[in-house]
């Protein structure tokens, strides 16, 4: 179930991608850098260039509903007028099983998603949560070759998306295909994903494991996503840790390097810390104690030095060879 794609919508998208059985592509990027695009053209939903040769099919070449691929988009798109029960067995039917047997899986996969009671309800009737439940279930029942979720988690209450995060992940451990997972959640790319290919304005800026990927993160987006600071220095990037920044009122008298004033843009809690934005010739976070944060008055508008020591920066090619 090896998936060999490479994918061009003239103006908007030329990403090459593969995987193995059983990985997770998290896709990740910033708003319009083709992340759906690129979904949609794998589901067929998308006109596209190129070729996703899956196992020895090309995708491009075959009807949407022959590819052998299950979606969940963020908006679920049940069918309004179908019972849940019946919006999972639809694809089995359509690919000529017969009802009883149909409405048999579908029940077995609502049941293993955890709302087998609601088989009978119409999706108006379902909770954000529990309609995405039934649109996973019915992605997972045709057992596709390839499961592409399409923000999933999004516009789901905070608790709900952590449940059916740990749910799914353990679906996903099971899966044999190939998925691809666009995310704009940090933690869904470093918890479900095998891999994390970063997109940029339709191409892709960086592929790796979600620890090398978060460690050294080559775009601001992903720097950001992961809670990273990172600073471009020609064709260097200088990474480090919110935690590792120490902010001051006064310039720092030492003779390190890293050092930078700013302004106080925002403060929030995070974790046990207090999370600073400040911006200045960079835009850094700073993660600093409530009581620092009390003593220096560190509210928006107050003017900081951050500085950082440099066994605490990983410096890294921005460019290396894919
Ligand atoms: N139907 C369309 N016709 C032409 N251009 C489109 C169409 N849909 C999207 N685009 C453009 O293609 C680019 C990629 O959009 P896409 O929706 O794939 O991005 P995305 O990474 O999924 O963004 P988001 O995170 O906002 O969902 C954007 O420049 C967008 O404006």
């Amino acid at each position: 179930m090896t998936l060999v794609a490479r994918l061009l919508v003239a103006g908007r998208l030329d990403v090459d991608i593969s995987a193995e059985p059983g990985d997770v592509v998290a896709l990740v990027g910033p708003n319009g850098a083709g992340k759906s695009t690129f979904v949609h053209a794998l589901a067929g939903l998308q006109r596209a260039e190129g070729s996703a040769v899956l196992d020895g099919r090309d995708l491009l070449a075959l009807a949407p509903q022959d590819r052998s691929v299950g979606v969940v988009f963020q908006d679920q798109r049940l069918f309004p007028h179908l019972s849940a029960l019946d919006n999972v067995a639809f694809g089995l039917r359509s690919r000529g099983s017969t009802k009883a047997s149909a409405r048999a899986a579908a029940r077995n996969w609502l049941d293993r998603l955890g709302v087998g009671e609601l088989a009978g309800r119409k999706p108006a009737q379902l909770s954000g949560g529990q309609a995405q439940r039934v649109a996973i279930a019915r992605a997972l029942v045709t057992e596709p070759d390839l499961l592409l979720l399409d923000e999933p988690f999004t516009g789901l209450d905070v608790g709900v998306a952590a449940t059916l995060r740990i749910e799914l992940g353990r679906h996903l451990a099971d899966f044999r295909g190939v998925t691809v997972l666009v995310t704009h959640d940090a933690l869904d790319a470093l918890t479900l994903a095998t891999s994390v290919a970063v997109l940029d304005a339709g191409r892709i800026a960086q592929h790796g494991t979600p620890t090398d990927v978060a460690a050294r993160p080559r775009t601001e987006h992903v720097a950001r996503l992961v809670g990273l600071n990172v600073i471009r220095e020609a064709d260097r990037l200088r990474a480090f840790s919110p935690a590792a920044v120490t902010v001051s009122l006064q310039a720092p008298t030492d003779s390190t390097r890293n050092r930078w004033s700013g302004v106080v843009r925002g403060a929030a809690p995070h974790g046990d810390a207090i999370r600073l934005q400040v911006s200045g010739d960079h835009d850094l976070i700073a993660d600093v104690t409530p009581a620092a944060s009390r003593e220096l008055a560190l509210v928006p508008g107050q003017q900081v030095w951050l500085s950082v020591k440099e066994t605490a920066v990983t410096t890294y090619d921005a460019h290396p060879s894919r």
